[in-house]
């Protein structure tokens, strides 16, 4: 598997930012966004491109543009939401496709409650979003479903990961790359990660 943080000042400076527990809801979210596109950046590096003749002011010129095989987006509802406005700023056609997860907070397993994917998933590339990698079990499970799809081709964002995630999504899918801008110290005993964020759906959508 290949996990990556994405190493860069704007991603350190803005999640510093996003850690304090006096961010405002508003300001979360913005950061939210503005790390998704250093992210998304980041995780498009390998995209292929194909030359292409455009007409200038001066002429015909050689320019390229982006080919092969289209990319679908995948937020883990609720929290993963808040990073998709910065993947489409980049990536303005990208199909949506949709899973509703929660997290049992007894066994730290996910319960489905929501999916809406699109015909053509199949033939897309996959970016999951979610801003939490903790167990790593939400983001096996929407690999899991992706797979089933036909999907051979999953990319990940997250804001923060923990090791013990990582290494789980290291055993159950090692041909997913995740792309982060931090790996944190450790889980706690409720599955939280340390530092983390606390609960970013709650930060995102105002409850609690
Ligand atoms: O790696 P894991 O241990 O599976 O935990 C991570 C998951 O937990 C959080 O979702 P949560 O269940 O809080 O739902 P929410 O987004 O609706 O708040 C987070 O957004 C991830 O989806
Ligand atoms: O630290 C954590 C772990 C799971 N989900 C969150 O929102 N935060
Ligand atoms: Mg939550």
């Amino acid at each position: 598997m290949g996990f990556q943080v994405v190493d860069h000042p704007l991603i350190k400076h803005k999640l510093g930012l996003l850690r304090r527990v006096d961010t405002s809801i508003s300001h979360f979210r913005q950061l939210t966004q503005e790390i998704t596109i250093l992210l998304t950046y980041e995780a498009t590096r390998d995209l292929i491109l194909e030359p292409r003749s455009v007409m200038t002011w001066q002429g015909k010129a050689q320019a390229e543009r982006i080919s092969g095989k289209k990319i679908s987006v995948v937020p883990i509802l609720r929290a993963g939401l808040g990073m998709l406005d910065g993947v489409l700023a980049l990536i303005p056609s990208a199909r949506v496709n949709v899973v509703g997860l929660y997290r049992n907070e007894e066994t730290l397993y996910p319960v489905e409650y929501y999916k809406k994917f699109n015909n053509d998933i199949q033939i897309r590339d996959a970016l999951i979003i979610d801003p939490m990698l903790a167990t790593g079990h939400s983001m096996a499970k929407v690999c899991e479903m992706l797979a089933e799809e036909g999907c051979s081709n999953i990319k990940a964002l997250c804001m923060v990961a923990a090791p013990e995630g990582v290494q789980y999504m290291d055993e159950h899918f090692p041909g997913v790359t995740i792309y982060a801008a931090a790996l944190d110290d450790h889980l706690n005993e409720d599955g939280y990660i340390i530092p983390g964020l606390g609960d970013a759906g709650d930060r995102i959508f105002g409850t609690k």
